[in-house]
């Protein structure tokens, strides 16, 4: 292992968990189709991980998705994808990128939403900043979901999310992150939700596609 491999012990390496497109985000399809529709999820994600990355506190990005397309995007960017093993949803997924990220010695880990088009890198910087090394989580604006959630630095993630993931995430232990970063929480379920992250500005890919579709 060379230097440039050896994982940083002072950012958190953050895991960005994607289902097959013909299945994410399945309440944007409507109106749209399914090629207009994949190109949105994708312009949402590729937005998402850009933000991320460019975040002070983030070692690295890591996606986590079997889908064909959405690796072959992500590693035209230069972004690692990991296949989504075992294939048993969305906590498996991330219990099993967190053992082989931790394995190759990433001291703390998190998971990150991938559909946060208007992510701000300045603002995740800043969540990162009042989590300090608690286990800690930031909920969605309406505040039942979590965007992100973080380990202690060293221990397993132990990923709760699903349907009230807030409140599973609190129960866990996690400090619950609240602050001035709204693009953090400011997640898109729905065509409602995109027109508010209009508001909120959205990264450029999704911008595009939102603006090419008008
Ligand atoms: N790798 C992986 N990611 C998943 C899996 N299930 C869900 N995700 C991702 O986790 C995030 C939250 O997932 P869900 O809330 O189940 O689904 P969604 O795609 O956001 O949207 P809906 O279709 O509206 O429920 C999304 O980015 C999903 O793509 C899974 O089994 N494997
Ligand atoms: C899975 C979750 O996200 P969402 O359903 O909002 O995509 C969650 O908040 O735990």
């Amino acid at each position: 292992m060379t230097a440039a491999d050896t994982p940083d012990s002072t950012g958190v390496h953050l895991l960005v968990p994607l289902k097959p497109l013909n299945r994410a985000k399945s309440r944007l399809l409507a109106g749209r189709g399914p090629a207009g529709h994949a190109e949105l999820v994708t312009a949402m994600a590729l937005d998402t991980v850009a933000a991320a990355r460019r975040a002070r506190g983030v070692a690295g990005v890591v996606v986590v998705s079997s889908d064909r397309e959405l690796t072959e995007s992500f590693t035209a960017l230069g972004v690692e994808v990991l296949p989504d093993e075992p294939a048993d949803g969305l906590n498996a997924a991330l219990r099993h990128g967190d053992e082989v990220l931790r394995a190759r010695g990433a001291h703390r880990v998190g998971a990150l939403q991938a559909d946060l088009p208007a992510l701000r890198s300045g603002e995740l910087g800043w969540a990162l900043r009042a989590a300090g090394t608690d286990r800690s989580f930031c909920p969605d604006l309406p505040g039942d979901g979590t965007t992100l959630l973080l380990a202690e630095p060293g221990l397993p993630l132990d990923p709760r999310f699903g349907p009230g993931s807030a409140e599973a995430h609190s129960e866990s232990g996690a400090k619950t992150l609240l602050g001035p970063w709204e693009s953090l929480r400011r997640d898109v379920d729905t065509e409602a939700d995109l027109t508010s992250a209009k508001t909120t500005g959205l990264g450029p890919r999704t911008r595009a596609r939102v603006a090419s579709a008008e």
